[in-house]
């Protein structure tokens, strides 16, 4: 699914598209196709699993050797990504601690942040404007002038979903209309 949501930040209205991937059960050519179509990363695992802390690295590592280019000579050309433990919220099911996340972060220099979805829309929303204050300070982007670039076929196939809808499929339901209450009036 690809999630659309509109935001403002910093005065410029910005209109996400929010790839949310299957983790591990996808093969690794949808992976390597859906990593080559995002610009920026957030990578979660959850404090409560640590086999999905033990993925982070790898998918660290999917991410720049993908995006590796003539380019992109410098590590602080690569996209952006942000590392993120969630479920925090779980403390008595925690097998990943904070001091864990921080030095793998600080391993890989990326930023690092501990949050709630279930608790906190703030701290959900700090990821995502953390990678677009990201992108436009690697100046490949201005607010306004970017334009996606030609997708795939796998890529077309994926169902859109604007933020402010509801869906409701097995016993599912996700809401995305508090997104809404970030945009100023
Ligand atoms: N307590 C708590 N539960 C959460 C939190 N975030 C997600 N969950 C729950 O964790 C479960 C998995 O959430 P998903 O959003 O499906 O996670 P996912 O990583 O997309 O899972 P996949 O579908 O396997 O890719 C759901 O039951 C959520 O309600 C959180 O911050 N706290």
């Amino acid at each position: 699914m690809i999630y659309r949501h509109t935001a403002v930040i910093d005065g410029d209205v910005v209109h996400f598209e929010i790839l949310d991937t299957a983790g591990q059960e996808e093969d690794s050519l949808q992976i390597e196709e859906k990593i080559k179509w995002g610009d920026g990363f957030a990578v979660v695992y959850s404090v409560t699993d640590r086999c999905s802390f033990d993925e982070v690295m790898r998918l660290c590592f999917l991410i720049n050797h993908i995006h590796a280019s003539p380019k992109r000579s410098s590590g602080s050309d690569q996209p952006p990504v942000v590392i993120v433990g969630n479920k925090k919220d779980l403390q008595f099911d925690r097998m990943v601690s904070s001091e864990d996340g921080e030095n793998l972060s600080k391993a890989l220099k990326y930023p690092f942040y501990e949050i709630s979805t279930r608790d906190s829309y703030e701290e959900t929303v700090m990821v995502f404007n953390t990678l677009y204050h990201e992108l436009m300070r690697q100046g490949h982007f201005s607010p306004g002038s970017f334009k996606r670039k030609t997708v795939s076929k796998l890529m077309e196939k994926i169902p859109r979903m604007h933020a402010n809808s509801t869906l409701n499929s097995g016993g599912r339901s996700l809401s995305f209309n508090s997104f809404r209450d970030y945009i100023p009036e």
